[in-house]
């Protein structure tokens, strides 16, 4: 009679093996409730509880509490932890040959004619050899940059990720003619905002997915397991020339077992992709400003800390440009208020401050009106040096808001000189790295960049003052909220960008001219 393999009960039940893969010996055992799966046959601890398995799963991510997380989006929002498994390989199948069991029935030559018939519809490879059936392939896990997609908040509520495996290939233990491979189980593609880099959880970097449609294999499912033809001993060695998957002995047929996926813990880092971002204190009216210059609608009111996570606008061509507008378009990332102590966690911490990393040019928006504008300047000056000086290298521009008032409007020459003042004339690339390095440098562990030479320049930049460097590409004093002066805001603006955008291909030209 035609034999399915028997296989160990831990490959009958693949979820299974995929909890005790994922956690192991810290499954609580229990036979208490309706929701039993049977673990083992023969073996003694039978029952693994549903309850068990989401207990785990909390200790294993606490940030996926919902509360928490519609309560402070703000710490969750550029970075997760999850896991993810590629799908099982299906299993193969041991086949008996038709002819096996009709040689023990029937004789004659009648049969034998009907034998040698169906052995030619059997699929055959080129060298005349049968080509047996093969388990599905495992389901693959792929991450992808999805423009749809602006946070990782999502990935918090779903940390893990599991393929599909594939399908094992249908046999009733007979060879014929019809039998197919198992399905290949479809890939799981998970999107994650563009700008997501992708790193193994304490480990090293894979992907840093800054284009729309950047894609990462993450997890290359299991390999279906082949089949095997079992046959008596005598006739073995007649069918070894014919087909090398035949079944040598019991040992063979784990062959027939699907491989396992893999299991990665993953670490997601957003690092916001925008070419300009809006900086200064709470209140100063950075998201008004990105409302006036863009179609966003970033939330606006007269509390601190409105803004609590990045929110994006595309500023438009410049119409000035005529046909050739479209290379003037920018993306604009209006970040969280800084304060005095941030960059040691006060506010709304340093955590957001690394989404300047992609951005080329900086718009700092003072408040003219505030009691003391130029110290509310110099503050966010010295925060970002604090933070990272290579900040401070970046072109920018400052803009005086809110000159509506009159408070504001009396301040506006003094206070442009006064920051004029601050500052020195050095110009970027002298400080010893390009603003476009920075962008292109990746991750290490602790959060943020190094590369060999900003390591070392780093700690020389930190003992250099706020007037150390260089000056803003302009001072417009504007008020975004009654659009006064908001096209002389716009032209300096992208003045500025434009002189980024050259500096950068003269950057690439010199580096493709080394090379
Ligand atoms: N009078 C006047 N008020 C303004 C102007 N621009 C913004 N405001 C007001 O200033 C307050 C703060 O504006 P936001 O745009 O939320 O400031 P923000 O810098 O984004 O604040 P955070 O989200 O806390 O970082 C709001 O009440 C705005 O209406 C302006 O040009 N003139």
């Amino acid at each position: 009679m035609a034999t399915l393999v028997s296989l160990p009960s831990a490959y009958l039940t693949p979820r299974l093996t995929i909890d005790k893969l994922f956690f192991g010996p810290l499954l609580p055992i229990s036979t208490s409730t309706k929701h039993n799966w049977d673990l083992n046959k023969s073996g003694k601890s039978r029952f693994c509880t549903i309850k068990s398995r989401l207990t785990t799963r909390t200790k294993e991510s606490p940030s996926t509490n919902p509360d928490t997380l519609l309560k402070e989006p703000h710490k969750y929002f550029d970075q997760v932890i999850i896991t993810i498994r590629s799908g099982d390989g299906g299993h193969g199948a041991i086949l008996t040959m038709p002819s096996q069991q009709r040689a023990t029935k029937s004789q004659g030559k009648h049969d034998n004619k009907e034998k040698s018939k169906k052995k030619l519809s059997y699929k055959r490879d080129f060298d005349g050899s049968l080509i047996l059936p093969v388990g599905g392939h495992g389901g693959d896990v792929v991450i992808y940059a999805d423009e749809g997609k602006d946070t990782l908040l999502e990935l918090h509520k779903k940390s893990r990720h599991n393929a599909k495996r594939g399908g094992n290939v249908a046999a009733m233990g007979v060879l014929t003619s019809q039998l197919r491979d198992g399905l290949a189980a479809p890939n799981l593609r998970i999107p994650v905002p563009v700008g997501t880099v992708v790193k193994r959880k304490r480990g090293k970097l894979l992907a840093d997915l800054k284009q729309p449609g950047d894609e990462v294999l993450v997890a290359r499912g299991g390999q279906g397991g082949i089949s095997l033809i079992e046959m008596p001993e005598y006739r073995r060695k007649k069918l070894m020339s014919l087909t090398t998957n035949v079944m040598r002995d019991e040992s063979d047929k784990v062959l027939v077992l699907g491989q396992p996926g893999e299991e990665v813990s993953l670490e997601l880092i957003l690092r916001v992709v925008a070419d300009v971002g809006l900086i200064g204190l709470p209140n100063a009216g950075k998201s008004t400003l990105l409302a006036a210059i863009t179609l966003a609608k970033p939330d606006i009111a007269d509390y601190p800390f409105t803004t609590l996570m990045p929110n994006l606008g595309r500023l438009d061509g410049d119409p000035d440009l005529g046909p050739g507008q479209y290379s003037s378009e920018a993306t604009l990332a209006d970040l969280p208020g800084l304060i005095e102590g941030a960059h040691l966690g006060k506010g709304l911490g340093r955590n957001f401050l690394r989404h300047l990393r992609r951005t080329r040019l900086l718009v700092h928006v003072v408040d003219a009106s505030g009691d003391d504008p130029l110290n509310d300047y110099i503050t966010v000056r010295e925060e970002l040096r604090m933070y990272n000086p290579n900040y401070l290298e970046r072109p920018y521009v400052v803009v005086l808001n809110k000159i509506d008032l009159p408070k504001a409007r009396d301040k506006l020459p003094h206070l442009t000189e006064e920051i004029l003042k601050i500052g020195s004339d050095i110009v970027h690339s002298e400080l010893g790295m390009s603003s476009r390095d920075e962008v292109q440098s990746l991750p290490t562990e602790g959060g943020e960049a190094t590369t060999l030479s900003s390591a070392i320049s780093v700690e020389d930049k930190m003992d250099k003052g706020i007037e150390d460097y260089p000056r803003p590409a302009a001072i417009v004093g504007v008020s975004v909220l009654k659009g006064i002066r908001v096209n002389d805001m716009l032209k300096e603006i992208r003045a500025a960008l434009r002189k980024c955008r050259d500096s950068n291909d003269a950057l690439e030209l010199s580096a493709r001219s080394r090379e």
